[in-house]
């Protein structure tokens, strides 16, 4: 047995009443209660046509069906009694939390950018209160679900995410949202170093890029950072735990 076969085996324990998620590149055992399923920046921003993206030159024509197949699993996890997080990406509107010139984000984020070549924009893009920055109509926080802000790629950065989670016992994250190769990847990663088991369910994110990103980040995170799932894998692992929490 190799490393990650006994890693997989210690995960896919069951005596403690773990349910096991077929993953890449093997499958994880989670419980619902040390689990949540975290929602990355679903906002106009990212997802919708005039949001910040879209006038960054990035494609957003096919995130109708991540919004859709992010709405099932999060149904499934709030019938399963997972925790939902969801991360909403930005800066006030003043722009104070982005950086000024000192900043690598004042340099590298592409809203300032584009807000600083097209003047007509400023003020919009990501601004706390505005439309870009709003979470998609379709995916929005009910009661018991937790909101996290967040001003830089990794939700883990200034955020109240590490002990929202710690302060809950959870150690698994599933994950879903858009930027695959951007937040998502952020995330996870930080979460990898701050031991939290990291999963994202590929068919419910999307990439900022060509598709060659989404493909490499999800390589990245199968082969070094996490696993990788889908949504009905989710639905059918976790609809079990919601059978018995109702019997
Ligand atoms: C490019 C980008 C991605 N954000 C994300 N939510 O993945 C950005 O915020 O500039």
């Amino acid at each position: 047995m190799n490393a990650a076969e006994s890693l997989a085996g210690y995960r896919l324990g069951s005596a403690d009443g773990a349910l096991t998620l077929p993953a890449r590149p093997e499958p994880l055992a989670m419980k619902a209660s040390e689990t949540a399923l975290i929602v990355v920046d679903m906002q106009n921003a990212y997802a919708s046509k005039n949001g910040y993206l879209d006038l960054a030159g990035f494609d957003v024509s096919t995130t109708a069906p991540v919004i859709e197949r992010i709405s099932v699993a999060l149904e499934a996890a709030r019938a399963a009694g997972i925790q939902v997080v969801f991360l909403q990406n930005g800066w006030d509107a003043g722009y104070v939390e982005a950086g000024g010139p000192g900043s690598p984000n004042w340099h590298k984020s592409n809203a300032l950018k584009t807000m600083r070549q097209r003047p007509e924009l400023a003020g919009t893009l990501l601004a706390k209160g505005g439309w870009d920055y709003a979470l998609v109509d379709a995916l929005q926080p009910r009661p018991g679900d937790i909101l996290v802000p967040k001003p830089r790629y990794s939700g883990f950065f200034n955020s109240q995410l590490d002990s929202t989670l710690r302060a809950r016992g959870i150690r698994n994250l599933v994950f879903t949202g858009i930027a695959t190769n951007v937040c998502v990847e952020s995330t996870l990663r930080d979460g990898f170093h701050l031991e939290y088991f990291g999963v994202v369910l590929e068919d419910a994110t999307h990439q900022a890029g060509p598709p060659f990103a989404q493909q490499a980040a999800l390589y990245n995170i199968e082969t070094f950072f996490g696993w990788v799932s889908s949504v009905a894998a989710f639905c059918d692992t976790f609809a079990l735990d919601a059978t018995t929490a109702i019997a």
